[in-house]
């Protein structure tokens, strides 16, 4: 071994209890950040080099080996706690030093404990660095081929676990036996058992939502856009007086979540400033996606720390699930720049460093998620004659015209397919945020699940396209508009 690397740690002074923000940061940072990304293909192409000195060892027993070490690192369950993830550290550091040090049969070995160290250290990019300086290339090379491992394994079983069971549907590329190079493939819901007509087929509750501006001066609850006619005892943010709320609850869910750095009343100048601009930009109706992007990022960081400091692992981040719905790609416009820089000051007084991780790339992807994913939330109450996009540059999907009361964003129905005869419709059953999707026809087990992104009625098949190409830049296949000749 060139230097020990727990000599090199402590030397550069990095074995200190990380804080909860880091902790977070980084948390994120390893699994997707396209810059330490980048870096670790930087790294894989150094440790390739190394690979040469590994002759005796055939690729395929290489991959054999690889395999074998991630399996047996991920074997037993990493801790959570941050004393014991640091306790675990160590001593993985100092097994793999020693096994290193016992020749070659024990390389394997060593990879597994260094790559255990790893997944549990705060600063995966730093450790790698130290690694690269410190391992030598063999079991560096080990390592490295685990990382790309581990980082496929994850990607190929996202859909093992999600949806939950319980939505009863099942996510699945489309059409049945399509490949990926089939112009008509896309990722859709297919139902896990037959339903009639009215059955419920799940409900789903978002992971932001936001009231349309045109009824920026109606009664609505500001956190599940619930009317707040017949409330009895309506709340408001005392601070800004701007947002109501149907209970107390959702007051205090939403200053939990982000009205605590979003509230243009706040006491902080520059936190009240830029969160003036923002609900200003959306009280004009200009877009919905930037108050929806903040209360989003909010929701992810409070839902993170809670799991952290519960000492809870999740299979899958918030910013994982959501990174797996798709996104439109689009061009950054000068108003984007100017939110996304008032995002990232707010999101990083909340948890420092956070504030790079808002950076441009990363706003304009979740606009396009907002934008591609969205649904209207028909919620009741004054909407009644507003219509869907109403006053608002940002469309979304609706089935219907009028009734709309907000936008929300949902992980599993933002897989839902458009058909201008669909079999399904969301609803608002307790006229807030939450949907409940339910068949609108027999669905039978192994159908594709669908609803309408517009109106449908009976309007001609031109009509109906012309709007989704200008409202979602979609050019529908569905059965009505491409009927399938046998
Ligand atoms: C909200 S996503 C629905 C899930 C989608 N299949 C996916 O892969 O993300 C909306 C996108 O799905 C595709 N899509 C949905 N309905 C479609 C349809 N009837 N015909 C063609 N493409 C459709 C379009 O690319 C559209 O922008």
């Amino acid at each position: 071994m060139k230097n020990s690397t727990l000599a090199a740690l402590i030397a550069v002074g990095t074995l200190g209890v990380a804080s909860l923000g880091y902790v977070f940061y980084f948390d994120y940072k390893r699994r997707n950040d396209p810059s330490f990304r980048r870096k670790l293909k930087r790294e894989k192409k150094k440790a390739q080099k190394a690979k040469q000195e590994v002759e005796k060892i055939t690729q395929a027993q290489r991959e054999i080996s690889i395999d074998r070490a991630l399996t047996r690192a991920l074997e037993d369950p990493l801790p959570t706690d941050v004393a014991q993830k640091e306790k675990m550290f160590l001593e993985s550091v100092s097994l793999g030093e020693s096994l290193f040090a016992s020749g070659e049969t024990k390389y394997e070995d060593a990879a597994v404990h260094f790559y255990r160290a790893l997944k549990v250290y705060p600063d995966p990019i730093e450790l790698i660095t130290i690694y690269q300086k410190t391992i030598p290339g063999p079991v560096l090379t080990i390592i490295m081929g685990m990382l790309a491992r581990d980082v496929k394994r994850r990607q190929e079983s996202y859909y093992d676990t999600f949806p939950d069971q319980s939505m009863q549907v099942k996510a699945a590329g489309l059409p049945k036996g399509a490949d990926k190079s089939d112009p008509k493939f896309h990722m859709g819901l297919v139902a896990a058992k037959d339903f009639a007509v009215g059955d419920i087929i799940y409900v789903e509750k978002p992971e932001t939502s936001q009231l349309t501006p045109a009824l920026k001066d109606a009664e609505y609850c500001e956190f599940c856009l619930k009317p707040l006619e017949g409330i009895e005892h309506p709340a408001a943010c005392e601070k800004c007086s701007l947002f109501k709320y149907c209970s107390a609850a959702c007051k205090d869910t939403a200053y939990d979540e982000y009205h605590r750095f979003l509230c243009p009343g706040s006491e902080d100048a520059s936190t009240a400033s830029s969160a003036k601009e923002l609900c200003q930009s959306w009280a004009e109706g200009k877009e919905l996606a930037p108050l929806m992007i903040a209360k989003f990022f909010g929701h992810m960081i409070t839902t993170e720390q809670k799991r952290q400091l519960a000492g809870q692992e999740s299979d899958y981040t918030l910013w994982e699930r959501t990174e797996h719905t798709t996104t439109l790609l689009l061009p950054g416009k000068p108003t984007d720049q100017a939110h996304q820089v008032r995002l990232a000051a707010l999101i990083g007084q909340q948890v420092p460093g956070l504030e790079e991780f808002m950076n441009e790339e990363r706003y304009l992807s979740m606009k396009g998620r907002i934008l591609r994913n969205a649904i209207a939330v028909r919620s009741g109450g004054e909407a009644a004659g507003v219509a869907a996009n109403a006053a608002s540059e940002d469309y979304v999907r609706s089935p219907a015209d009028a009734g709309v009361t907000g936008a929300a964003l949902y992980l599993v129905s933002s897989y839902l397919t458009h058909s201008c005869a669909p079999n399904a419709e969301p609803s608002f059953l307790d006229h807030d945020h939450v949907l409940t999707l339910k068949a609108t026809r027999p669905i039978q087990a192994g159908e594709e699940i669908t609803m309408s992104y517009i109106a449908v009625g009976d309007r001609p098949t031109p009509a109906r396209q012309a709007e989704l190409m200008e409202k979602f830049r979609l050019h529908c296949t569905c059965p009505l508009c491409e009927p399938v000749t046998e």
